[in-house]
């Protein structure tokens, strides 16, 4: 039997992160970018207008004000989009939009309510009559204020939520250099596992292993890749893990990994990858190794709770590393609730409950104990608390390790 340690060093040393991709926009929430984000365009790209109104020249309009309003003819409307503003001259205006370029020859803009036009669709008037003497620049929204060309937008390592797509589109990008999400297949074992929802008649099982893995991994930021379930055939497993390769960064099996007779999952991948036991509880059985050098293969045991925490302790880390992230996160510490057991020589990881306060308190999800076959009363568990492999038995009060996910 190995420690925790040495089998998540043995893990760690051999799995590298994903290179990174070019994705589109459109897919990269959620993604960690992989290198600065530069601006190709300024932000605004253009000068513009902040109002719907009237382009002047602020000259023209000194003085003016509600009791002494200055007329000025219009030449043209200047929407939102146009290529090729009216120009305006000398004590002459256009009407223009909000986010229309600002026309050569203006350099303030006011706004429709401050002049004897309605709001709202209209002809264009031949003149307006206006009531304000705006300084230069009113209302003008300047090329490059937020950004200009060259500026980083974004730095390496961001996490991208809306808004910072958004500032990427805005100062130019269409596709973005990011870590790409694993994709992590998913794939169980066993005779007498059948699917979701179908009588399993004697002696057989739904399988829940699978959505139980599918889900863990899509909540530590990979994509699974749902391969269904084998029975106990090393022919038909090989030959599932073969096809489904050339599309995976990763694999996790669960069950077969034991020493009975007809444990698929060794019997199948026995000379490619390393089983071995570890000194945990649950989670003892487990086998690792890359396929074809590149795809790190995780063949848990099959008892859901060895999943759940097997996961936690062994795969979680490898797919933070595999998208270049720290893969250790430190524990918490907690206070127990109540006494319980624990395995002489094995560190456990036990299912809880966790009561926040100053210090978390925990107490156990499953009343039964620690059975890592207590699959319905694992939906209850908020944490793990940990446990050193010397301690037999926690008492009430004592402190626990605390391991929690996202
Ligand atoms: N003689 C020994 N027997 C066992 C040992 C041991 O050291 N000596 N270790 C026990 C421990 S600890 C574990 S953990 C299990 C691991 O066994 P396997 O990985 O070979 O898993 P299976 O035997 O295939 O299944 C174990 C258990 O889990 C159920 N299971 C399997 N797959 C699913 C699934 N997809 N959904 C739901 N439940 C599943 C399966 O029916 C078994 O009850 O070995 C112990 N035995
Ligand atoms: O190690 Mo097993 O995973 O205790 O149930």
């Amino acid at each position: 039997m190995i420690t925790v340690e040495e089998y998540q060093e043995h893990v760690l040393g051999r799995v590298e992160p994903l290179a990174p991709r070019r994705v589109p926009v459109t897919e990269a929430h959620g993604l960690r970018l992989a290198e600065d984000v530069i601006a190709v365009l300024a932000v605004p790209p253009f000068d513009n207008s902040a109002m719907d109104g009237f382009a002047v020249r602020a000259a023209d309009l000194v003085g003016a004000s509600g009791t002494a309003p200055v007329a000025l003819p219009v030449d043209g409307d200047v929407p939102a989009g146009t290529t090729r503003p009216v120009t305006v001259g000398p004590g002459r205006a256009a009407r223009i939009m909000t986010g229309a370029p600002l026309p050569p020859g203006a350099d303030a803009v006011v706004p429709v309510e401050l002049s004897d036009q309605p709001p709202g669709a209209a002809a264009l008037p031949a003149r307006v009559l206006l009531r304000r003497a705006p300084e230069a620049g009113a209302h003008v929204r300047r090329r490059g204020e937020d950004v200009r060309p060259g500026d980083v937008v974004l730095g390496a390592g961001t996490v991208l939520g809306a808004t910072h797509l958004s500032a990427a589109v805005s100062a130019g990008h269409g596709e973005l250099l990011v870590r790409p999400r694993p994709r992590v297949g998913v794939l169980a074992t066993g005779d007498e596992l059948c699917p979701p929802g179908v009588d399993p008649g004697p002696g057989r099982i739904p399988d829940s292993n699978s959505v139980l893995v599918a889900g863990l991994v899509r909540e530590a930021g990979g994509e699974p890749v749902p391969l269904g379930s084998v029975g106990d055939d090393p022919e038909a497993l090989r030959a599932v893990v073969a096809a489904a390769l050339p599309r995976l960064d990763a694999l996790v099996t669960s069950g077969g990994v034991s020493v009975g007779t007809k444990d698929v999952v060794k019997a199948a991948l026995s000379g490619e990858l390393d089983f071995t036991t570890v000194a945990m509880q649950p989670g003892k059985p487990q086998g690792f190794g890359l396929l074809e050098g590149r795809v790190p293969v995780f063949a848990l045991p099959g008892n859901p709770v060895s999943v759940m925490v097997s996961f936690h302790v062994h795969v979680a880390p490898a797919l933070r590393q595999l998208v270049g992230r720290p893969a250790r996160v430190p524990l918490g510490t907690a206070r127990a609730a109540v006494g319980w057991r624990c395995p002489p020589g094995r560190r456990q990881y036990l299912p809880v409950l966790v009561d926040d306060g100053p210090v978390a308190s925990v107490r156990p999800a499953a009343a039964g104990g620690s059975g890592s076959h207590l699959v319905a009363s694992l939906a209850a568990a908020q944490a793990l608390a940990v446990v050193a492999e010397d301690v037999d038995a926690v008492a009430p009060g004592d402190e626990v390790g605390l391991l929690q996910w996202p």
